[in-house]
């Protein structure tokens, strides 16, 4: 597994420029730049092209023409395994047979062949994310949040630099919301991390962003700082996310 990359100040996380994906019968054009250690929520109406960005990112989609950079790197050609992104879909994919543990420890070696140090690692990440005591269960035995928060746990001892998560929120209830915003919180700030994340609740930007933007039939419509982004009243579309009457 290579170690986590050590970012300069000065180069972008990521910097898009018309990365471009074609499916049968439409075009996604994605331009944007996000600073290294930025929380940027994203958004959009339903079909407008969130997931296919992060598939992009994180190199599950390829593009047919445009780039993409990683920390000032073409990421032309590279696998998902060799980027230093790591993603939690909406479905958070955990195997039903393994153990809470084990899913946990596929994010550092898919034969599950784990030295002290990985054991280590995977108890630990457990612990970051509130399921200190569920290592021996089955995914079955837990709640849907918890789930959510094993999928995470598996993204964290991964210790890319870069997380993408779709939809961190959408199968949790308000406390739960809270909980999982503030523990996404702490994690960023313990490692620097950058994270995008998918919503569609204003609340929860509001809650964890420092950045947004807002993905539109295929395109990064708007994209700013928080405060900017909130005051921005030229988007229709956008207007309708952030419950502004027109
Ligand atoms: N593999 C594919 N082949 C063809 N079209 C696709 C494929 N994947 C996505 N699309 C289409 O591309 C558009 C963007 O899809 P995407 O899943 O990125 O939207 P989204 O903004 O994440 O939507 P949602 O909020 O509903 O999850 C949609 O119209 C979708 O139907």
């Amino acid at each position: 597994m290579p170690e986590p990359s050590s970012p300069k100040p000065d180069i972008h996380a990521i910097r898009l420029a018309a990365a471009t994906v074609s499916f049968k019968d439409k075009n996604l054009v994605f331009d944007c730049t996000i600073p290294q250690g930025a929380s940027v929520a994203v958004t959009g109406p339903s079909g407008a092209g969130k997931s296919t960005l992060f598939n992009v990112i994180a190199g599950f989609q390829p593009i047919r023409s445009g780039s993409v950079e990683i920390f000032g790197k073409d990421m032309a050609g590279r696998d998902p395994a060799e980027r230093p992104v790591s993603i939690v879909f909406q479905e958070n994919n955990l195997f039903a047979h393994l153990t809470v543990e084990q899913n946990v420890g596929l994010g550092i070696d898919p034969s599950l062949r784990l030295d002290a140090d990985g054991r280590g690692r995977v108890d630990d990440a457990l612990s970051r994310a509130g399921l200190g005591g569920f290592g021996q269960r089955k995914p079955a035995q837990l709640s849907g949040g918890e789930r959510q928060r094993v999928a995470l746990a598996r993204a964290i001892v991964r210790r890319r630099p870069i997380l993408l998560l779709d939809e961190p929120f959408a199968a949790l209830d308000p406390a739960m919301r809270a909980d999982m915003a503030a523990l996404l919180a702490q994690l960023r700030e313990e490692t620097n991390s950058t994270l995008l994340f998918i919503t569609h609740q204003l609340e929860d930007v509001q809650r964890l962003a420092d950045r947004a933007m807002f993905i539109d039939r295929g395109l990064i419509a708007f994209a700013a700082p928080l405060e900017t982004f909130l005051e921005h009243r030229r988007l229709p579309a956008l207007n309708d996310f952030l419950g502004i009457d027109r």
